[in-house]
């Protein structure tokens, strides 16, 4: 699971080794796309495109279902994991228009292309259903699995130093990672 030690990773950050732990790569996955989110921002701020377009959220749904069940996952849990990615997005995009708006010599002077960005989107999505499956049996066990979430939650933090814009949205989005007993009290 060897991430480079130091290399320009999406978005132009230099990117560190991986979370540590069995949810590492998972991890490491989930902000990346965080960060994708950053881009999309930039796509679209300053222009008529809303932080939320419904339409493209359903088609990342049905797309993860489908998927999913192709790879032996429950669609429906694999959905709910990817509603997290969606909201958690929208907490960066959101937090991003708010900083840019405050502080407009912080705002973007590039306004990269939303279609490239939704295809490295979908090559995440496959990438993340991947990972849910190869972290299936961990994340069955609630208190192994809440033990290593917070391991690689803890040591992405630090070491790619996310701010608390990021931690906040990298919280929504693992918040379905592990499954907790839904069989019993919650
Ligand atoms: C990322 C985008 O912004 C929002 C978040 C989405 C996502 O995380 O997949 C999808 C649609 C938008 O509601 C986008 O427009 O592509």
């Amino acid at each position: 699971a060897a991430a480079p030690a130091s290399a320009e990773a999406p978005g132009g950050h230099t990117a560190t080794a991986e979370p540590l732990g069995r949810l590492g790569p998972l991890t490491g996955l989930v902000i990346e796309r965080l960060r994708v989110g950053d881009d999309v921002a930039a796509s679209k701020f300053g222009t008529d495109s809303p932080i939320e377009d419904p339409v493209r959220e359903q088609q990342v749904l049905e797309q993860v279902r489908t998927k999913a069940a192709a790879l032996g996952l429950d669609p429906e849990d694999a959905a709910a994991f990817f509603q997290d990615q969606i909201t958690a997005s929208k907490t960066v995009q959101k937090g991003l228009f708010a900083r840019w708006t405050a502080h407009p010599e912080e705002a973007p002077t590039t306004r990269p292309d939303l279609t490239e960005i939704r295809e490295r989107l979908d090559r995440l999505t496959t990438d993340l259903l991947d990972e849910l499956k190869a972290t299936e049996a961990l994340r069955a066990k609630p208190v192994a699995c809440t033990v290593q979430l917070a391991l690689a939650g803890g040591s992405a933090t630090v070491r790619e130093r996310l701010d608390t814009l990021h931690r906040q949205a990298l919280g929504t989005a693992t918040h379905h990672v592990c499954v907790t007993g839904r069989a019993t009290v919650s």
